[in-house]
């Protein structure tokens, strides 16, 4: 009779460094296959019909009838009795400290999500016939716990127990239920089954079984069914699928087996037999659905809320491992509907955000494979890194360097398995037509964290900000399709490959049977040191290594141990019977030792540290955020660079402008200038002619003289005296010919100017005058012609240069009256000036015509004179006397036919000249008058 005694619980990493302990020998748990009465139930342990939260349970772990009081099998065949008979120690003393699965935190209560929610993202995954997941789970009926095989009558053991009502053992399942949102609604876990840790806290010694605890459970259970998970303590889900026998009729099983789902019991009367209760025992008829419902949804549902968890299958080889983990595309396995549920759960909790990763990975031949690394790059000498197993303080046990990927959908997450499945070992066996040769395991890595309220937008600058409000949870789950324990195969490589499978799988067994010896010692047999001493072989093998943090309770853990019951007396049975017998006994073991603490992981706060370093989502915040200020500061410097361009823009077109404007100045001063230099000539031409006017008044006064002279003869002579103005009888054009001094003309003493010269001519007749001033006309003309010409010539220049501009903003530079407004007024009054060249020009010719034909005339005047004085002379010779007389007096006297002429034609040129002086005069002041006064 052996007593459980309390035992500490285990760190997760502290691998035992004591003397190896000799094998386990579970004593304690051993049965008694004579006495199976005592291990069944008693009818008082049936459920009670009045309790009806129990068939709705979703959590609805199945019954599991501790019989741990029963008489004990044999020592070879332990069962799940791994309690003393004699029940708890004196004193309700504490024995261990266990924690139920049942006891788990319950998933939230989501009443009306299946009418709330949006169609699982999942829907994508449709089967080839278009149905979804979901859409196959809820067309899949759940058989009834009814149909479980029951192979014979009532056995005595079994007494008056009856079966449960079909509607209470069908098993609600918030993904698999019946389709009606009320009864899904209705198929909330009783409150009881999370009486541990109700709001998904993590569980607590609170939960401490003990074997009377125990007992009171079995009592318990024996009346209220499934309930019994409110006290009943188990460290670890442990479930038994039955798998059907290829071939054999329904309820045409061995005779020596019983397997009763509604009870978790598998009994075997054959040598070695006994009573095998379980958390879950799944007959042949239960689908995957069911399987993942009671064997592993809570489990996932704890993951999501920050627990790590381990769900592993394991069995005999062809016993149904993959199909219960992989399942079908019409009979999804565990892993799938996990996943279905992983994101169902993401969606339900809207106020978290959520970063998964998932990796995969197989141990073959003690070698660890990554199933998601895809073909080996050439030059890689054919091989993958080698991947290995380390251990830090949080992460624990991790393989390294492992492809992670980041998921964002169910699709994605399935389509990444199913790559991993793709490039899995499998082969031929005797027993499995496609058998898999590696351990698999695909481990979801969870990761989450409050949301920020506002999103990002109010998220800070600062690191720390960016984790606010909370910090990150990280949790994973570990999905196991363990290769199957076999006998030697023919095939060498088969055979390779079955030892390192039985090795490690044999070491996992010794671990969980280790577990059981270590919590059995009592402190003082193993030196008092506590669980420093143990030594646990989990590093014999990569599989059990990798397994360390679950098996040592840092995580929950959910078992699935399959069997084939070959029917009586077939090949199958025979060879079977002995494996099968290994697995429940494996499965006992594990149900029974494996203790879990674990806790919901803390949330990480910062970036810093090991655990700050795995939360990606950390990562990925801050990598946000700094992305996020990268990319602002590259907006900002953008924003600046093209502000710069556009001021540098603005400056070139501000000295394009100013070149612009400078070259139109210079263009002005130009035409200014040109215009500057033409007016100044005709100021200086004209002043030269008014101050040839002027002299012509005091030359005129000497003409006068030297005319009155004339005159005077004429008035001695006709005494007709008609004044001459003194413009009239001077052209400015006398002024610009060289005089040419005729003393003879004038009296001695007269202060003659050479223009007096000019004016009365060589012969002091004013022939020579004439022609000199017809000369000096005709000079000054060809002056004037030549100003004229450069000052169209100017004038063309100035407007072709300025021609465009001019035209372009001529309209508004007249409409603004702005200052080249003075540049069209230039133009204007030189057309003006033009116009007056002109008209002088006219008046020149005009002149010289005038003066021509006086001159003309004056030739004939003098001809006709020069006769008449030789006949005069004559008549002189002889009337000498009077002629002396009267040049002695001085008195000049002209004959009449040759004073009247020459006086007309003196009178016409005179009147003529007189005319175009004072239209110039006028024009003169006139255009001086309009000229700036600084053009001096
Ligand atoms: N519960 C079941 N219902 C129907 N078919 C099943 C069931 N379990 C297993 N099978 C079938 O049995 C065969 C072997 O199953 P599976 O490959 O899952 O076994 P295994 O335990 O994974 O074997 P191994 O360890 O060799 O890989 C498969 O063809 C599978 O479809």
């Amino acid at each position: 009779m052996a007593t459980i005694l309390p035992r500490p619980s285990r760190p997760a990493a502290n691998p035992p460094t004591g003397p190896l302990p000799s094998l386990p020998v579970p004593k304690s748990r051993t049965s008694t296959p004579s006495s199976p009465v005592n291990r069944i139930p008693t009818a008082s342990a049936l459920p009670s019909p009045t309790k009806p939260n129990r068939a709705v349970s979703s959590s609805a772990l199945p019954t599991r009838p501790h019989t741990r009081d029963s008489p004990s099998s044999t020592s070879n065949v332990p069962t799940f009795t791994a309690t003393d008979p004699a029940g708890a120690l004196p004193g309700g003393k504490t024995l261990r400290k266990t924690i139920s699965i049942g006891a788990f935190p319950q998933p939230p209560k989501y009443a009306n999500r299946i009418t709330s929610h949006p169609p699982s993202p999942l829907s994508a995954s449709s089967t080839p016939n278009g149905e979804t997941l979901d859409q196959r789970l809820h067309a899949k009926t759940i058989p009834s716990r009814e149909s479980s095989l029951r192979r014979t009558g009532p056995r005595p053991s079994m007494g008056g127990r009856s079966l449960l009502q079909k509607s209470q053992l069908t098993t609600p399942s918030l993904l698999n239920g019946n389709g009606d949102p009320a009864s899904v609604v209705n198929h909330v876990s009783p409150p009881q089954s999370r009486t541990s840790s109700p709001h998904g806290s993590a569980t607590t010694f609170e939960d401490i079984d003990t074997d009377e605890s125990r007992g009171r459970s079995e009592n318990k259970n024996n009346t209220d069914g499934p309930s019994i998970h409110k006290d009943g303590k188990g460290n670890v889900l442990v479930s038994v699928r039955v798998r059907p026998e290829p071939g054999a009729r329904d309820g045409k099983q061995e005779m020596d087996w019983e397997v009763n789902g509604k009870r978790s019991l598998i009994s075997y009367r054959g040598r070695e037999g006994g009573d095998y209760i379980y958390d879950n025992v799944f007959d042949t008829q239960d689908n995957n659905a069911r399987v993942y419902d009671a064997a592993a949804k809570r489990l996932v549902r704890r993951v999501m809320e920050g627990y790590h968890g381990t769900v592993f299958a394991y069995g005999m080889t062809g016993t149904g491992k993959t199909f219960s983990m992989q399942g079908t595309a019409t009979n999804p396995g565990v892993i799938p509907l996990a996943i279905t549920d992983i994101f169902s759960y993401i969606r339900e909790t809207p106020h978290r955000e959520f970063l998964l990763r998932v990796s995969y990975l197989e141990i073959y031949n003690e070698k660890i494979h990554d199933l998601l690394a895809g073909p080996v790059a050439p030059g890689a000498n054919g091989q993958q890194d080698e991947i290995k197993l380390r251990e830090d303080s949080k992460r624990g046990v991790y393989a390294t360097p492992l492809k992670e990927e980041i998921v964002q959908s169910p699709t994605q997450l399935l389509r990444v398995i199913a790559r991993g499945d793709n490039a899995r070992r499998v082969a031929g066996t005797q027993f499995n037509a496609r058998s898999s040769r590696s351990h698999a395991v695909v481990q979801i890595v969870v990761e989450s964290r409050e949301r920020v309220p506002g999103g990002m937008a109010s998220l800070k600058e600062t690191k720390r900000s960016a984790m606010a409000p909370g910090g990150v949870r990280v949790s994973t789950l570990s999905l196991i399709d363990l290769a199957g324990s076999e006998k030697a195969a023919d095939n060498k490589e088969r055979r390779t490959e079955g030892s390192h499978i039985n090795k490690s799988l044999l070491t996992l067994g010794t671990v969980i049977a280790r577990l059981s010896t270590e919590k059995e010692k009592p402190d003082k047999e193993k030196g008092g040191t506590g669980p420093k001493d143990k030594h646990l072989p989990y590093r014999d093998s990569k599989l059990t290594r990798l397994l360390q943090p679950a098996l040592s309770g840092n995580s929950l853990v959910s078992i699935l141990c399959t069997i084939q019951i070959g029917a009586s007396g077939s090949a199958a049975s025979q060879s079977h019977t002995g494996e099968t017998l290994n697995t429940l006994k494996f499965a006992s073991r594990a149900k029974n030792n494996i203790v879990s603490h674990a806790k919901k992981a803390d949330e990480s706060l910062g970036a810093g540290g090991d655990a700050g370093s795995r939360a990606l989502l950390d990562r990925y915040r801050v990598e946000i955020q700094e992305l996020r200020k990268q990319l602002e500061e590259q907006n900002r410097a953008k924003e600046a660079k093209e502000e710069e361009k556009e001021k540098e823009k603005d400056e070139e077109e501000e000295r394009a402008r100013e070149l612009e404007a400078e070259q139109r100045h210079e263009e002005q001063m130009l035409e200014m200038q040109l215009a500057r230099t033409a007016l100044k000539e005709r100021i200086e031409h004209l002043n030269r002619l008014i101050l040839s006017s002027k002299s012509l008044g005091v030359n005129a006064q000497r003409s006068f003289s030297s005319m009155s002279m004339q005159n005077r003869v004429s008035m001695v002579s006709n005494g007709d005296f008609r004044p001459i103005s003194a413009r009239s009888s001077a052209s400015h054009a006398t002024l610009e010919v060289p005089g040419r001094n005729s003393p003879a003309a004038f009296p001695p003493g007269t202060d003659m100017g050479s223009e007096e010269d000019d004016s009365l001519g060589e012969n002091g007749d004013g022939t020579a005058s004439q022609a000199a001033q017809i000369q000096a006309l005709q000079a000054d003309l060809a002056d004037k012609n030549r100003y004229i010409g450069t000052l169209e010539k100017r004038l063309l220049q100035a407007r072709r240069s300025s021609h465009s501009r001019v035209s372009m903003n001529l309209a508004q530079k007249i409409a603004g009256g702005s200052e080249d407004g003075g540049l069209v007024a230039v133009i204007a009054e030189k057309d003006a000036e033009i116009s007056n060249l002109r008209a002088q020009l006219e008046d020149k010719e005009k002149m010289i015509a005038a003066l021509t034909t006086a001159r003309t005339k004056r030739e004939t005047a003098i001809e006709v004179g020069s006769d008449s004085s030789q006949s005069r002379r004559a008549s002189h010779q002889r009337s000498e006397g009077s002629s002396v007389s009267l040049r002695n007096k001085g008195s000049p006297i002209s004959p009449s036919g040759f004073q009247s002429p020459q006086k007309s034609d003196m009178g016409d040129v005179t009147r003529m000249l007189d005319e175009m002086l004072s239209a110039r005069r006028n024009s003169v002041r006139v255009v001086s008058e309009s000229r700036p006064r600084n053009t001096e």
